[in-house]
């Protein structure tokens, strides 16, 4: 950066720096007479004033122009945007120069900008010297931390909107294999603890391939979306409906046992024999089926097992002719 001039040989105030502001005519002589022979520097449009990674020992106040916290796009090395802006008064760097660690983000230079540049051991003799400075930068820091703070609040709520999205499927709105893989062996330890039920239905359409050749596979998307309205209409609260993979799919249900299981999982067969798929449609369509396989857990069981035996119960009802609960 471009040296200009002493800090003395400018028109500009102390008492419009943050950092001095609210601070006794006695003490401010003081502190103008510290920082008089400090020098002021030009940072021109796009220049980095202070680069992430790298130490740096000094504070800069912006005096005229403007600085912004940004970044730096990966390939070109160019700024790509401006978040945050220091206006005139305003000071950058300082959190480096008290922990002497590195910058934790990239400021460039706004517009044109000039700048007081206050090495560290001067900004410690203004510290030391008077109680208003201290009291100033105490303030600084709260606010710092308090806007980092709710930076961070925000990216987290973010973060679990994503997560929360990922762990729906696009296609039926029902939990997907994730979200499973997550939480099931969860419930099984929590079924083992606490000496409770835990009952599981794989649903499986039945001749779902043919239902795709035949209507077409945006006709099958509907199918399989009707499906999964009719297993999440016929579910308490408490239950859960997930899509395990294509056309098959499981209903988790905490705390029942293999004869409320059967009961739900009957429920749901003759439920899903009687929608109706396409209603608003006016093409006489068949409806589509499905086949239950029903497991309850048992001592010593891990989510797999229980899945495995969900699974052996779905081939006995695909054996047995289709659209029929078997366990
Ligand atoms: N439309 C549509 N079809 C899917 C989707 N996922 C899987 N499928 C189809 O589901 C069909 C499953 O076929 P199969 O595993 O042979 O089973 P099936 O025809 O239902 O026969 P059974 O299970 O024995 O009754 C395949 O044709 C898959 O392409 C999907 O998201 N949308």
């Amino acid at each position: 950066m471009e040296q200009l001039m002493r800090f003395k040989a400018t028109n500009y105030r102390i008492e419009d720096i943050h950092l001095f502001r609210d601070i006794t005519e006695e003490n401010r002589k003081l502190i103008a007479d510290i920082v008089k022979d400090c020098l002021v520097v030009k940072a021109c449009a796009g220049q980095v004033v202070l680069d992430a990674n790298s130490a740096g020992a000094k504070l800069f106040i912006v005096l005229r122009g403007a600085l912004g916290v940004t970044r730096l796009t990966e390939q070109s090395n160019q700024l790509e945007n401006t978040i945050t802006q220091f206006l005139p008064g305003e000071c950058v760097g300082e959190i480096s120069v008290l922990d002497e660690e590195i910058h934790s983000a990239t400021i460039s230079a706004i517009s044109d900008s000039e700048l007081l540049l206050i090495e560290a051991e001067t900004l410690w003799r203004l510290i030391d010297e008077s109680n208003g400075v201290a009291r100033n930068l105490l303030q600084l820091l709260s606010f710092r931390i308090r806007a980092a703070n709710a930076q961070i609040r925000s990216r987290q709520k973010v973060g679990e909107f994503y997560r929360q999205l990922s762990m729906v499927d696009g296609l039926t709105g029902l939990h997907n294999r994730a979200w499973l893989n997550a939480q099931l062996p969860g419930m099984v330890q929590h079924a083992h603890a606490t000496a409770a039920a835990l009952s599981i239905i794989m649903v499986d359409l039945d001749h779902f391939k043919r239902f795709n050749d035949e209507h077409g596979h945006l006709l099958g998307d509907d199918a399989l979306q009707t499906a999964a309205k009719v297993l999440n209409a016929g579910l308490r609260p408490s239950d859960f409906a997930a899509r395990y993979g294509g056309e098959e799919m499981m209903v988790i249900l905490p705390g029942a046992n293999h004869k409320s299981a059967l009961g739900v999982a009957q429920r749901l067969c003759n439920r899903l024999g009687k929608t109706k798929v396409f209603i608003d449609r006016h093409k006489p369509l068949p409806h589509i089926t499905g086949s239950f396989g029903v497991a309850t857990l048992s001592d010593e069981q891990d989510s797999n097992a229980l899945i495995s035996c969900a699974d052996a119960a779905l081939y006995r009802a695909k054996a047995n002719g289709r659209n029929q609960v078997a366990s």
